[in-house]
């Protein structure tokens, strides 16, 4: 029987936690943002203002949600500010590590009930499970990059995810007015088990001399009608998920073909990471990116 969500918790404020917190906000949810760092919850909640009047301005929205959904949302630096929360998504960076322990200190302070969830655009589902008090109430809800825009969310059952659970986040996704695309709990689930070798391919294809930063991007953009070329792509992901996604994909199936390109890692190694520090494929410090190779 899936049980009623009320009020969602969202641990994480970067891209994707702003993102889901914005969306669970305008579909009605009780919101509740939390991050370890009080400067990024504050940009999270301006980011999140900046994007409703996107939506406001292209019509999509009321002025009048728009006051209802940020009245909806609550940070907290604090765990212990989603206690009363029904289902808690965690949307930290792409470490396992860093999960794990969100989610062993995280699971004593919710209620036996609460659903927790992982965004995690690659790791398993199985094993985050297994480092909670609550494998049966633990699941995979997969949001894509931008939320309030892309249409898709990706539902992955770890092996021991209970059919209510499974059924409460369908509804809940369903909710916020998403298409849901079900994938099994293998590394990197669907979209990114295409989606990132492409990106990590025209990483190669850069770093070979193939091409150049923008000969790729055009020719994706151009050649096959791609919104986004590949390393503009990559740089919006966010380079460090890129990598950590590559990682897990090229040690949980063991194949060569998945070999993060060194080019990638030396650019995360450097702390280009994308957009989201102003540097990455692309340098976005002046008035318009410029590719840095
Ligand atoms: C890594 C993972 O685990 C999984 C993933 O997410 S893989 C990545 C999946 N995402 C993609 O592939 C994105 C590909 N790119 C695109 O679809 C488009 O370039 C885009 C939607 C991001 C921008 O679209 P665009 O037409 O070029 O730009 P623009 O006209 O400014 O924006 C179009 C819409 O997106 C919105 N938008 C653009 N950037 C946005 C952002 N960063 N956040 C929120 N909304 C954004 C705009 O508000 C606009 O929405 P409305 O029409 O509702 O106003
Ligand atoms: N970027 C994308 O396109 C997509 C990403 N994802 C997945 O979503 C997750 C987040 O990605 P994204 O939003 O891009 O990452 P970001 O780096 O933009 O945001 C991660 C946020 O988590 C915070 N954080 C780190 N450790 C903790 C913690 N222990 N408790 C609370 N907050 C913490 C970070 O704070 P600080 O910076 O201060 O450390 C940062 O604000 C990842 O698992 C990623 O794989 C899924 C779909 C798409």
């Amino acid at each position: 029987m899936a049980a009623v969500i009320k009020k969602v918790g969202v641990i994480g404020s970067g891209q994707m936690g702003n993102g889901i917190a914005h969306v669970a906000a305008l579909g009605g949810f009780e919101v509740v943002l939390n991050d370890v760092s009080a400067d990024r919850l504050k940009s999270a909640m301006a980011t999140i203002n900046g994007n409703l009047s996107r939506q406001i301005s292209k019509k999509l929205i009321s002025e009048d949600a728009r006051k209802k959904a940020l009245a909806l949302i609550t940070a907290t630096e604090k765990l212990e500010g989603l206690a009363d929360c029904d289902l808690v998504i965690e949307t930290a960076v792409e470490k396992e590590e860093v999960k794990r322990k969100i989610f062993r200190d995280l699971c004593s302070t919710l209620k036996p009930e609460a659903i927790v969830a992982s965004n995690t655009s690659s790791i398993s589902i199985t094993r985050l499970a297994a480092s909670t008090d609550r494998p049966e109430r633990f699941i995979g809800i997969h949001f894509m990059n931008p939320v309030p825009v892309m249409e898709l969310v990706e539902l992955i059952r770890g092996i021991a995810t209970d059919d209510a659970t499974f059924e409460t986040s369908k509804a809940f996704v369903t909710k916020l007015g998403k298409q849901i695309a079900v994938s099994e709990d293998f590394p990197a689930f669907i979209v990114n088990r295409i989606l990132l070798p492409m990106i990590n391919e025209a990483i190669y294809t850069l770093y070979e001399g193939v091409g150049n930063v923008e000969a790729i991007d055009a020719a994706m953009k151009l050649g096959a009608h791609h919104p986004m070329g590949p390393l503009e792509l990559a740089d919006f992901i966010g380079l460090d998920t890129c990598l950590s996604i590559m990682q897990v994909l090229h040690e949980g199936l063991a194949d060569s073909k998945y070999r993060p390109c060194p080019l990638l890692v030396k650019y995360v190694e450097a702390g280009w990471l994308g957009r989201k520090t102003q540097r990455g494929f692309y340098d976005y410090r002046g008035d318009k990116p410029i590719p840095t190779r």
